[in-house]
């Protein structure tokens, strides 16, 4: 599988594609974040600002932006925040799956996101993180609390999908690769 992988992305080498991520505070961002660059767990602290990284994956030059500062300026999008969706080819939402109070919140910061002029080509990479803990919302759980709350048009209108993902699993974590191999499926199509 990977041989075939590996030789299907050959024609990526030099290929630099930007992203951003983002989700309510707490989600795990920065911790999947320098899981993907690192492949090792951090130990996080919240994030003040935006973190930007890049890595490769797929051949493929990942840039990736990563902050929740919309979710904490009232679901406003902030200037400094906007200015980071410019040549945006994907966006990765990270959801806690745990947080069952906050699901309708995260679906919010989703649709302000969606409506963004500059995300409005953007592949919709989802991960419902935190599948190792008990009472977690199951990955059809999470899809059908966000197509709620950010109206099911939203999805049917975007290439998009959804990862069951556990940021801390060894070295590479659970789901993360995946999702990035679904995004560097998709781009090859562009
Ligand atoms: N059990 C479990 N804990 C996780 C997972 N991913 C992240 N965490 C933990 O969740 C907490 C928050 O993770 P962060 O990566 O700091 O979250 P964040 O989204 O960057 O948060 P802000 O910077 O505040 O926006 C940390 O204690 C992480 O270790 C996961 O998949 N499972
Ligand atoms: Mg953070």
């Amino acid at each position: 599988m990977w041989q075939t992988l590996s030789t299907v992305f050959s024609s990526f080498f030099g290929k630099e594609v930007k992203l951003f991520m983002s989700g309510l505070d707490a989600a795990g961002k920065t911790t999947i974040l320098y899981k993907l660059k690192f492949g090792a767990t951090i130990t996080s602290i919240p994030t003040i600002g935006i973190n930007v990284e890049t890595f490769e994956h797929n051949n493929i030059s990942f840039t990736v932006s990563e902050t929740d500062v919309c979710a904490r300026a009232n679901l406003e999008i902030l200037p400094q925040v906007r200015q980071q969706f410019q040549n945006t080819q994907g966006l990765i939402f990270v959801v806690d799956s745990i947080d069952r109070e906050r699901i309708k919140e995260s679906a919010e910061v989703l649709a302000k996101l969606l409506q963004e002029d500059d995300l409005q080509d953007a592949l919709l990479l989802v991960f419902a993180n935190k599948q190792d803990l008990p009472n977690a919302l199951t990955v059809a759980e999470v899809i059908a609390k966000l197509a709620a709350g950010i109206g099911p048009k939203q999805l049917q209108k975007r290439k998009w999908h959804i990862e069951g993902t556990c940021a801390l699993d060894g070295h590479f974590g659970q789901g993360l690769q995946e999702g990035l191999d679904w995004l560097s499926e998709e781009l090859l199509k562009k």
